[in-house]
């Protein structure tokens, strides 16, 4: 199993390029299914679950060409509509075949994902949300299984929480759909956007994502077509609370500003130095005290949850006090107890972690449980005195490209091994 050692104490210092986002690649590759004609997708990231994905749609029976971060998913037909339990257990997203295919082809078997780190995360919303468009759900030995006789129908659905995922596989149903389907209670994250001007670019007729109120109205079929999937905003802002921990300088590319106006809002309140351009970020910590902020997560345009872990950090390194309150998975403090073990003063009270300033981190062996979370133990070791060993680290390479050699590009000591190297 690969592992981290970093050796704390550097500035980060230079340029980094920004990966095109996990979260929405992986619904728009999961859309692909829904049309029969060869497209291209262009700044999709070389990641883990990506990999995951492409496996699930040669699986389902589609082509794919992979030339770096170029997809080409080939003019074709899915042939199977299980997505199987060997796949889906390793990435939750996998949910996201299921909509498509049902609406394409009338029917899906998609593994219900299991329990993870961060929370139970039912999929409740996407199956009552089916059922609204007339699709026939059912729960069988560990599948949720969706059938349709002909299309799907137009619905207005009311999500009862703002899912993200919940709100893409509904909206990618509704492509397809008869009649019109207004989604209420979207979620309104920019990964959703994504997804659909990519639809739209494919001939759907999307309006209103981005707001909480999508209207989606059906067309027979979609065409070929060629898409750039947007930047990541949140392995951005980890290279920038990077940089604010590390006092350090760093100017992240190919990214937008416009992503992420409640984290930038939360690093200049820490005392950061922000400017950005068109398509970057600079954060200039230097001559500037790093002082503790309060952040509550909630859905966008609010504070990620993806950078909750990562701000936790930010508070241990900075003067005074913060707190983090996670209000949306209910077990998402999973790097406490290990940032704990580097020194970290933090308490939990419920969902609030109260971080004081740490006179001293220092480096220890500890663990990575989730994706953010291993993100935040790398940012912990870079300012810790001494040697950090941060195993299980498939969780991070799930979410972010290269990260070793772009932390190491800044100026990070920062190395992969395994046990037999
Ligand atoms: C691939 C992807 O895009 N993942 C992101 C997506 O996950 P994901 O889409 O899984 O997260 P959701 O937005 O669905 O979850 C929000 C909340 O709704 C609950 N819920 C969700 C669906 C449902 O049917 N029933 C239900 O109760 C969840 O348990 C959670 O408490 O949004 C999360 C919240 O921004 C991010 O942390 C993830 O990085
Ligand atoms: C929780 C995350 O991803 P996923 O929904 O794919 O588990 C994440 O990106 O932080």
């Amino acid at each position: 199993m690969d592992k981290f050692r970093i050796k704390g104490g550097c500035r980060l210092e230079g340029e980094v390029v920004i990966s095109g986002a996990k979260n929405a690649a992986l619904p728009i590759l999961f859309a692909t299914l829904l049309c029969e004609e060869q497209v291209t997708l262009h700044n999709v990231p070389q990641l883990k679950d990506i990999g995951t994905t492409c496996k699930m749609l040669e699986h389902l029976g589609r082509e794919l060409e992979v030339q770096g971060e170029t997809v080409i998913i080939k003019a074709g037909k899915a042939n199977d509509f299980v997505a199987p339990y060997e796949l889906v257990k390793t990435m939750r997203a996998s949910i996201m075949a299921l909509g498509p295919l049902v609406a394409r082809y009338g029917e899906a078997d998609v593994s219900l994902p299991g329990g993870c780190a961060i929370g139970a995360r039912p999929v409740n919303l996407h199956i009552h949300g089916l059922e609204l468009m007339q699709a026939k759900m059912s729960v069988e030995d560990g599948y949720v299984k969706a059938r349709v006789d002909g299309r799907l129908k137009g619905a207005r659905i009311f999500m009862d929480m703002v899912s993200v995922t919940g709100t893409e596989n509904l909206m990618m149903a509704a492509a397809l759909a008869e009649g019109e389907t207004i989604i209420e209670n979207a979620a309104r994250e920019p990964e959703v956007v994504d997804l659909a001007n990519f639809l739209n670019c494919l001939g759907a007729d999307i309006q209103g994502a981005g707001s909480d109120t999508i209207v989606i109205k059906g067309v027979e079929r979609l065409h070929s077509g060629e898409y750039s999937v947007l930047p990541d905003r949140i392995e951005t802002g980890t290279y920038l609370v990077g940089a604010a921990v590390t006092g350090g300088r760093v100017r992240c590319t190919h990214t937008d500003a416009k992503l992420m106006e409640s984290v930038l809002a939360k690093l200049e309140e820490a005392g950061a130095n922000i400017t950005t351009g068109e398509d970057w970020i600079e954060l200039d910590m230097q001559g500037c005290e790093l002082k503790a902020v309060n952040v509550k997560t909630a859905p966008h345009p609010a504070f990620p949850t993806d950078m909750q872990a990562q701000f936790t950090v930010l508070n241990i390194v900075a003067c005074g006090t913060g707190h983090v309150t996670e209000t949306i998975f209910e077990n998402r403090f999973m790097h406490v107890p290990e940032l704990i073990r580097m020194g970290a003063e933090i308490e939990l009270e419920g969902n609030t972690a109260i971080c004081k300033h740490a006179e001293h981190l220092s480096g220890a062996q500890v663990m990575a449980t989730d994706l953010r979370a291993s993100a935040s133990l790398v940012l912990a070791a870079l300012v810790a005195e001494g040697e950090t060993v941060v195993d299980r680290i498939y969780h991070i390479d799930r979410g972010y490209q290269n990260i070793e050699t772009k932390f190491a590009q800044l100026g990070a000591k920062i190395t992969r091994f395994n046990d037999r190297s």
